[in-house]
């Protein structure tokens, strides 16, 4: 098996990648791709490279810190030239599976540029700047910093979760140059504060490192508005470099990340998708199949701990109790578990050897645990991105594992029903476009703020909280009316615990906090805003005021109601033409997105439908068609059986009119035939929630019907075609 392919086995260090080298110059093979084909050129060409910089002083200082500070032993093959070319002074993009050390790549760099400065004598100490981690995982921030601290690296998260003196003191080591690493959130860019605060690091940002940087593109599988500002924040800070990581990248997709950050082909580091010791099977279940039965006997063939991909949340509960049932030692998992109970469940995985969690796309992120030798598709993934990433979490340790995905039509159907539900009503834009451009806001001169809650505004105008967030980059990138620039509280509310100091505080501030705050049994509530109108006093006073009770031990206090900031950069539309402009770009742009997401799902099922190699199939979807790719895995279903899995034909059914009729009865929205349809097909809305059409009987009436279908009828109904 060639090491190359296996990223998890040993570590390419110096004397493994000089034997292989003159085994290559003596024509010998000593690396086999599994179909028995000899090493490529290309790897050649990367030994080559590796032992050529090797002799650099940036890739020497590289490995001493990698054995002092990290003790590891040596780097694999692609890590060592991504270093050597970000501590070079150059960017990257590096494409690694999952799993396969893409965190070295930026905390070795962020480690060595004091070293670097040292040996320069440029820079004086304490001077040597920061490397900022953007990573969308909170939990997985946490963990990193742990393991940083406990080698003794100077590292800190800043996120919503942090406490306020761990805020403090991490933003006196930042002032103090003693921080090595920041990790924070994308959202955390949309704080002038938070950008404010960096311009003090003495030094800079020395390297910026973009985790999860699919994100950023539009054709990657889970796009984040919130990334596309970090190109933009990356030019505004004069950050020295970046690099950015990922699992996951198209060629397209890392062609858009390279162009976001100007960086150029070379920079691009990318080792194979290609797992040989994955066994990539798929079944079809056609209607009438006993799913369940079927799962039991593939987990009793194939022991050992395995995560169970279902779609909802309420189907990783019943499938867990029925497996438990039946004597496995099965758990649930998902976002809307507590947030301890989720905890327990990840370490009871990492240290069992015989565990299977059925899960939601929440669990595996970012999960270390070696030894996973199953993961089922118990229903169908959004899309290609995301079936590799979940398929790639099964053995790390090099060793045979089973990676089974059935198939059925009504999970097709079920998986478009999220990409339908995503996309608001051209009704919800007009609405969204109308407060915002409202009479109050319309009066704003640029450069001035303005307040709003998501939260709130998701609700009102029917729009999906992740949508909205989607729309809000939108207005702010594209069309250039605002821009986010941090949230504010709207109510604070304390305990006291000292009763003296805040007597004693005889500030206005303090004064008009006191005479404002309104006891209930524990909490003590200060209504900020209205107190500062109607005292006349700075709403940042009676804030810094709190703040200080609070840092001096004197209350316990608490923040509620959160409100997002928005400075305006250009006046608002004004005129109904305008406005209607920008609501129809917004319909087409969210309408591509749809079609975009319907298709994704596709070609994952046309992957699996077609007559050839699953692996081969996948790693060409991932741009490699080269001679690392495999010819024939030998092992996935297609190489097994030469026999196509077919998706079973059972095609939705037209709208029955009687039903049809039944919703209209039901609910007398007329203005809104997209709303109708998500009743009718069974897609949660705020407005429906408000309008509890749960309890309304027709709610999910006509879940076989095809949605265009039903847009179709209740645009008639609704007058709209
Ligand atoms: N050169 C190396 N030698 C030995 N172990 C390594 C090396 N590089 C990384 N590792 C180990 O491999 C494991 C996976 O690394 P890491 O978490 O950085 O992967 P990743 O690419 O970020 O994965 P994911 O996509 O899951 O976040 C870690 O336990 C890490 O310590």
């Amino acid at each position: 098996m060639s090491d190359e392919f296996d990223f998890d086995i040993g570590s390419d260090d110096e004397a493994e990648m000089l034997a292989a080298s003159v085994d290559v110059a003596n024509g010998k093979r000593t690396h086999n791709n599994c179909d028995g084909t000899a090493a490529s050129s290309n790897k050649r060409l990367r030994i080559e490279n590796a032992l050529n910089s090797t002799n650099s002083p940036n890739t020497v200082l590289a490995n001493r810190v990698l054995k002092e500070r990290f003790a590891l032993s040596g780097f694999r093959l692609e890590q060592e030239a991504a270093i050597t070319r970000v501590l070079d002074g150059g960017s990257a993009v590096v494409v690694f599976p999952t799993g396969g050390g893409k965190s070295l790549c930026y905390q070795v760099p962020a480690v060595c540029f004091r070293y670097q400065d040292q040996a320069a004598g440029l820079r004086v100490t304490q001077s040597s700047g920061v490397t900022l981690v953007i990573s969308p995982l909170i939990a997985l921030m946490k963990d990193q910093v742990d393991a940083l601290l406990l080698r003794g690296i100077k590292a800190a998260v800043l996120n919503s979760s942090v406490s306020r003196d761990l805020y403090l003191a991490t933003q006196e080591d930042l002032r103090n140059g003693k921080l090595d690493l920041l990790y924070c959130a994308p959202e955390r860019l949309n704080s002038e504060g938070f950008i404010a605060s960096l311009k003090d690091i003495p030094g800079g940002i020395r390297m910026l490192a973009v985790d999860e940087a699919h994100c950023i593109s539009e054709w990657g599988h889970s796009f984040r508005p919130d990334y596309l500002k970090i190109a933009r924040f990356a030019k505004e800070a004069n950050v020295e470099r970046v690099i950015c990581l990922t699992a996951t990248a198209t060629e397209k997709v890392a062609e858009d990340i390279r162009n976001a950050f100007s960086i150029p082909e070379e920079g691009l580091f990318r080792t194979t998708m290609y797992r040989p010791n994955l066994r990539l099977l798929a079944e079809a279940n056609p209607k009438g199949t006993d799913y369940k039965a079927k799962l039991v006997t593939h987990l009793q063939k194939y022991p050992g701990p395995t995560i169970v991909y279902v779609t909802l949340q309420k189907h990783t509960e019943t499938l867990a109790t029925d497996l438990v049932k039946r004597g496995f030692p099965a758990r649930p998992y998902h976002a809307g578990m507590n947030t301890d109970l989720r905890s327990r469940t990840q370490d009871d995985f990492l240290d069992s050897k015989d565990m299977i969690v059925v899960a939601t796309i929440a669990f595996g992120m970012g999960i270390d645990k070696p030894n996973i030798r199953n993961i089922v598709h118990f229903d169908i993934p959004d899309s290609i991105e995301s079936y590799s990433q979940q398929i790639g979490r099964a053995g790390r340790d090099g060793k045979p594992s089973v990676c089974m995905f059935y198939l059925a039509t009504k999970d097709f159907h079920l998986r478009n029903i999220f990409t339908y539900g995503a996309r608001p009503s051209l009704r919800s834009l007009k609405l969204l476009m109308a407060e915002l451009c409202s009479p109050a806001h319309r009066k704003l001169k640029v450069g001035e703020t303005f307040t709003t809650s998501l939260y709130h505004l998701a609700k009102d105008v029917d729009i999906n909280a992740i949508v909205l967030g989607i729309i809000f980059a939108q207005l702010e990138l594209h069309f250039g009316l605002f821009r986010a620039a941090g949230t504010v509280y709207n109510t604070y509310k304390y305990a006291t615990k000292d009763a003296r100091h805040i007597q004693n505080d005889a500030s206005p501030a303090s004064r008009a906090i006191k005479r404002a705050s309104v006891k209930a049994a524990k909490w003590t509530h200060v209504a900020v805003d209205q107190l500062s109108q109607s005292s006349g006093l700075d709403r940042a006073d009676l804030v810094r005021t709190l703040n200080r009770w609070n840092e001096n031990g004197a209350i316990e206090l608490k923040c509620e109601g959160v409100q997002n900031i928005f400075r305006l950069q250009r006046p608002l539309p004004t005129t109904q033409k305008e406005i209607s402009g920008i609501v129809k770009e917004l319909d087409d742009s969210l309408s591509a997105t749809e079609k975009l997401n319907i298709e994704r799902t596709k070609s994952l099922i046309d992957l699996i439908t077609a007559p050839a190699c699953f692996s081969r199939a996948l790693a060409a979807y991932f741009g490699e068609t080269g001679s690392s790719a495999p010819v024939q895995c030998g092992h996935c279903t297609w190489c097994e059986s030469h026999t196509q899995v077919v998706l079973p034909n059972e095609p939705p059914l037209p709208p029955d009119p009687v039903k049809v009729q039944k919703v209209l009865d039901a609910i007398p929205v007329r203005n809104d035939a997209r709303f109708l349809a998500k009743v009718a097909f069974g897609i949660k809305s705020p407005r429906g929630t408000a309008m509890k059409v749960g309890a309304s009987g027709v709610f999910e009436s006509m879940n076989v019907c095809g949605f265009g279908d039903l847009l179709e009828v209740f645009g008639r109904a609704c007058g709209e075609v």
